[in-house]
Parts: C-alpha cells; structure tokens; sequence
C-alpha cells in the first residue's frame, strides 16, 4: 500500500520557494491501477518522485509497503528503488544497447544472477511485452509504441510491486496510446503489480484506472473511484477533464445543432440523457418510446466509452409532440428518471 500522509513540498528555487505540493492525503491500495491527473505544472511529477525517494517532502510522510521513504538512505533506499519500476514519456532508453541489453540493464545494476540468467529474465520480459522477434533491433529501430515497450519490459526486470507511470503514453498517436493501455492493463492483471499513471489526459485514466485523484496547483481537489468521477464530477476543473472525453463533437457543434433544431422544430425540448453501467446496454430508450408513441425523437449527439468498472454514455436528443400531447414528453422524462437515467433538459421553449 501506498500512503501519503498530509505531505506538502515547497522547493527553493533562485526566486524564491515554490510550494509544489501542498496538504495531500491518499492512499493507493495494493493491485489497483490508481491514476493522478492535473494540468502542466500541478505538480504531478513531484508527488510521485516522492515515492521512490527521488524527492522528499517538506513536510508529512510518504510510505511504501509500510516503510517511510524519507528514513531511507544508501542501501535501503538502493533495495526500495528496486521494489518500484518507472516508465516515462520519451522512454529514456539506452541507444546503443539492443532491446534485450535495455531490458537486462536494471538486473546489471541490481547485480542479479549471471549473464545467462539476466538474458533469460529479458527475454521473458521482452515476450511478455510482446517483441519477440526484436530482441537485437536498437531502439532506433523500433516505433514509439516498440519503445515504450521496451521501456515497460526494462521497468519490470527486477518485478516491482509498483511501476510508476509517468505520461508513459503522452507522446505517442492514439492508436498506440490504446495499445500500450491495454498492455499495461494485461500486466496489471497477469502480475498484480499496482500501477500509479500521472497524466494530463482523462482518455487514460478512463481507459485503465480504477481511482482517479485530481491535483489542481499542488492539491488532491476530487478523489474517487474512476466511474463515480466520471458520473458526478464536482469540481470545476474535473468537469474540464470529463469533458475532454464526454463530448464526441465539440461542445460548439452540438450548440449550433440544438439552435438549428430549436428553430426549425420550436415545440421541441432537447434533453441531455447521462447512461452508465449497465444502463447503457439496455433498450431503455426504445422502451421509453413505446410507452409514449405520442413523443418523436431526434438524435442530436451521442456517445459511449468504456471504463474497467462499465461503460458511460451521454445522448443529446430532441422530443417532441402533437398539441395537446405535451404531458407525454413530461411522461417520458418520467419514465427515463425512474430508469436511472439522467436527465438534462438543456432547451425547451416550454422554460
Ligand atoms: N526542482 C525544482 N525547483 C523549483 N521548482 C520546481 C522544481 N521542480 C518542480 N518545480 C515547480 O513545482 C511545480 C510542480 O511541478 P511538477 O513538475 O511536479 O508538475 P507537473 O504536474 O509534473 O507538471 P509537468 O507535467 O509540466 O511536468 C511547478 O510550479 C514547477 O515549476
């Protein structure tokens, strides 16, 4: 388990001090893949050099598998490190080193076993991550994906029980930046290694993790398990993130479609409907309709993304009915309500 326990960090810069961490409290269980995220600067990377003494904190304790971090020195600190692999965004490869030789550096350092025993370790790792077949290419051979795998196979020889992930995926295409996801996912199942990803994208922590922290100018502002956040962001700047996801079009697009529809269609009332879990496989909607065939619908906008813990959805949609017949929009939204779906009404010329 990992605990930081009110640890605050201000560095002394030549200006002045600069307090990059301040008041923050979390405790990050065995086995999960916990995600922080926050902008440029909120000081992401400080909290987790903190964890493998790379910084120590001002004030308050960070403790690793019950070990304060901060007491350690020499030795101990050199056999804790060992315990906590890392990855990072330009993957910090050796360039004339071969992927095996990359993979079998960390056992050099450590000292562990004898050549042939390091080669046969790598090469494990160097399957596990999927590059058989690319053991002697240099890692200008290979594309970025290939290299941050190397670099996961690399963080993972001396089998830590925690691998720091540290905008593993914030240079690569999206394409890829799934791939590595997922491998990073299947190494979290396989092995139970806990993961710690530090990033600024709110597509990874969805992706993989299973809690999510948001640090905002060196403080935990909202902490919980991935989907509640998603579902009930509170904070200003976690609505920010989930919203770099949520929307499929941009939040322009489906403005200019609900004033198009609005105008064309004046008795309509566009209501946003929020899925998740479960819901989201169910015909919730159909149904809807066949308990009010007075009520039309238009789509305007939709989406669904999954998360480890379930999918989550929103459908921007336009009702509509006959004069005389409004109750029955009233009714449906009822009847979504008692669905558990939520509902936003965002226009009605009714308001
Ligand atoms: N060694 C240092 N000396 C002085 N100030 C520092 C030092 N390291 C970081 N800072 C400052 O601390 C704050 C947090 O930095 P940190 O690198 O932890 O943030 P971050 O969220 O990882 O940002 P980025 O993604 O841009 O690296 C920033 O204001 C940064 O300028």
């Amino acid at each position: 388990m990992i605990e930081f326990k009110d640890v605050s960090k201000t560095y002394q810069a030549k200006e002045g001090p600069v307090k990059a961490i301040t008041d923050v409290n979390l405790t990050i269980p065995d086995g999960k893949i916990y995600g922080i995220v926050g902008y440029s600067g909120a000081g992401k990377s400080t909290l987790i050099r903190m964890l493998n003494g790379l910084e120590t904190p001002t004030t308050g304790k960070v403790t690793v598998n019950g070990q304060n971090v901060s007491e350690l020195s020499g030795q101990r600190l050199r056999e804790e490190r060992l315990q906590i692999g890392m990855i990072f965004q330009h993957f910090d490869l050796l360039w004339s080193r071969t992927v095996l030789e990359n993979v079998e550096f960390p056992l050099e350092i450590a000292k562990k076993g004898n050549k042939k025993e390091r080669q046969k370790k790598a090469e494990e790792l160097v399957k596990l991550v999927g590059l058989q077949g690319r053991e002697n290419a240099y890692p200008s051979e290979l594309s970025g994906g290939q290299k941050q795998r190397v670099g996961i196979a690399r963080a993972l020889a001396n089998d830590p029980k925690i691998l720091l992930s540290d905008e593993a995926t914030s240079a690569l295409d999206p394409q890829t930046t799934d791939e590595v996801l997922e491998l990073l996912l299947d190494i979290n199942h396989r092995l139970g290694i806990t993961i710690v990803v530090i990033t600024h994208e709110m597509h990874v922590i969805r992706k993989i993790c299973d809690h999510v922290a948001v640090l905002d100018a060196g403080r935990i502002v909202e902490e919980g398990p991935v989907l509640d956040v998603f579902k009930h962001p509170q904070q200003a700047i976690t609505k920010r993130f989930v919203n770099q996801e949520t929307s499929t079009g941009s939040a322009q697009d489906t403005k200019t479609v609900v004033q198009q529809l609005l105008a064309s269609h004046p008795d309509g009332v566009i209501v946003k409907l929020t899925f998740h879990g479960d819901q989201a496989k169910l015909p919730i909607v159909s149904e809807m309709l066949r308990q009010f065939p007075e009520v039309d619908m238009s789509i305007i906008e939709g989406n669904i993304h999954q998360t480890t813990e379930g999918s989550i959805g929103s459908l921007y949609i336009q009702l509509e009915a006959e004069q005389g017949q409004q109750k029955q929009i009233q009714g449906a939204l009822d009847y979504l309500n008692t669905m558990r779906v939520e509902t936003e009404v965002i226009n009605s010329e009714q308001q």
